[in-house]
């Protein structure tokens, strides 16, 4: 069904666009129909709304083309018999495309029919993998006892430990921001224990085994955004959209083939509001529905947090990839609980009163807003990553930051880090992690 938001907005498509639009969406029911051509037809539409989506910045595509992509993609797998292995891929491909490009579908109607749909193609793919079982078993089995290698890379020391708490109170926590011990200073970050033992995704939901995410994905089949390279600042970094599947067996347990690859990390995606069976495996903690303060004046974002960005519900993220991910030196504008459910990561992090000293990018080339990201390497100027040739000449182009102070930790599994609005940090993986971030305001 096409809502009549739909025509307003494809209508600037063009009129010839939107009329070939709503022939083919009349003829889908149509008995006489000729099949082959209007698959033709929805391909051309799809063709050119994908154009569109290379001739602009991503951000700035015309929302016309987004609904076409959309519409189109969604009528061409209304279209399909669902059987056949190769329409599987073939059909979850091109609504997950949809998804990820266009954001999920405007009304609650069109998101329950996404989900519907997808709950068919997943109740089908586990159809044959029954089948496949009473075939093959040994293969399965062993792929269902595999949890990712626990292997750790290099571990930094940490000179000012974040302290930990065991699962505070929901006023001992709301304590903790509203009277923290340098008012000054506003809160300050927190490690808390004991707080994600109960969660699904620790226990009989298991995000440490491949084989149960791959079983939540329609076999590894949804798509994913993939960040390749050391870090979203390097020269080369790149971004592409593939199966989990590909993503979990290249990138995550590099198998075969793999090697030369670059660093691949499923970063900053609302992967719950994609694949919403995974978001029952974990819980918004109680914490985020706490008071925070109001940001600190020195914080940069603390004006535009002021204004904009108010959020009425915790923002999701996953945040899951192999060891040596790394998020450069950043602040966001929400506080954050970072949950660690599988593996370890270094985190390291700066008050808001130590901006000046951290060096922020600014409107870089292009336009592109990078106030919330420093120009620091820490790996770097830490003597982890590069020569003494690049950290001298960091800290030559840098000389506030030797006095910057800050707070470090290893957030291990099961444990959650509170980071404040307005702290800056900076977050290094040490074996495969996978992390949840719940923002809220
Ligand atoms: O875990 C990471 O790599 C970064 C997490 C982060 O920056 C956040 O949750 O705001
Ligand atoms: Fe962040």
């Amino acid at each position: 069904m096409i809502f009549p938001t739909t025509f307003v907005t494809v209508n600037k498509c063009g009129k010839p666009i939107l009329k070939l639009l709503l022939q083919l969406a009349s003829q889908i029911h149509d008995q006489t129909r000729d099949f082959d051509l209007i698959i033709t037809r929805l391909d051309d539409l799809i063709a050119l709304a994908t154009e569109k989506f290379y001739a602009f910045p991503f951000k700035d595509v015309p929302p016309c083309w987004r609904i076409l992509f959309r519409e189109a993609s969604m009528l061409r797998v209304s279209l399909g018999p669902l059987q056949r292995e190769e329409i599987l891929d073939e059909i979850v491909k091109t609504i997950d495309m949809a998804l990820i490009m266009t954001g999920p579908p405007p009304s609650e109607t069109g998101q329950a029919e996404v989900e519907t749909l997808f709950n068919l193609l997943q109740d089908i793919n586990d159809a044959r993998s029954e089948f496949e079982h009473e075939e093959r078993p040994i293969k399965r089995q062993k792929l269902g006892e595999d949890t990712f290698p626990g292997t750790t890379s290099f571990i930094p020391p940490v000179s000012r430990p974040v302290p930990r708490m065991a699962a505070p109170t929901f006023d001992q926590f709301e304590k903790h921001m509203q009277h923290p011990k340098d008012t000054n200073l506003g809160p300050e970050p927190l490690i808390i224990t004991d707080t994600l033992n109960h969660w699904p995704a620790r226990n009989e939901r298991p995000w440490n085994k491949p084989s149960y995410l791959m079983s939540k994905t329609i076999g590894g089949r949804r798509l994913v955004p993939v960040e390749l390279g050391r870090s979203y600042v390097d020269e080369g970094w790149g971004q592409k959209i593939i199966p989990f599947r590909a993503f979990i067996r290249q990138y995550v347990l590099r198998e075969r083939d793999s090697t030369g690859l670059a660093t691949g990390y499923l970063a900053q995606h609302d992967l719950f509001g994609q694949v919403p069976s995974l978001r029952q495996d974990i819980a918004v903690p109680d914490y985020c529905y706490t008071n925070p303060p109001p940001p600190h004046p020195s914080s940069p974002l603390a004006e535009k947090h002021s204004k904009h960005l108010q959020l009425d519900e915790p923002l999701l993220n996953a945040w899951f990839g192999p060891a040596g991910t790394i998020s450069p030196l950043h602040v966001d504008p929400y506080h954050n609980i970072l949950a660690q459910v599988v593996g370890k990561k270094y985190v390291r992090l700066y008050a808001p009163r130590e901006s000046e000293k951290l060096y922020a990018r600014g409107i870089e080339d292009g336009g592109v807003d990078m106030e919330n990201t420093s120009a620091l390497d820490i790996g770097v100027l830490a003597r982890w990553d590069g020569s003494d040739a690049e950290r001298l000449e960091a800290h030559e182009m840098f000389p506030l930051f030797k006095d910057a102070q800050y707070m470090d930790c290893i957030l291990n599994e099961g444990e959650c880090l509170y980071i404040p609005l307005g702290w800056w940090h900076y977050v290094r993986s040490l074996s495969v992690s996978f992390s949840t971030s719940f923002w809220w305001n």
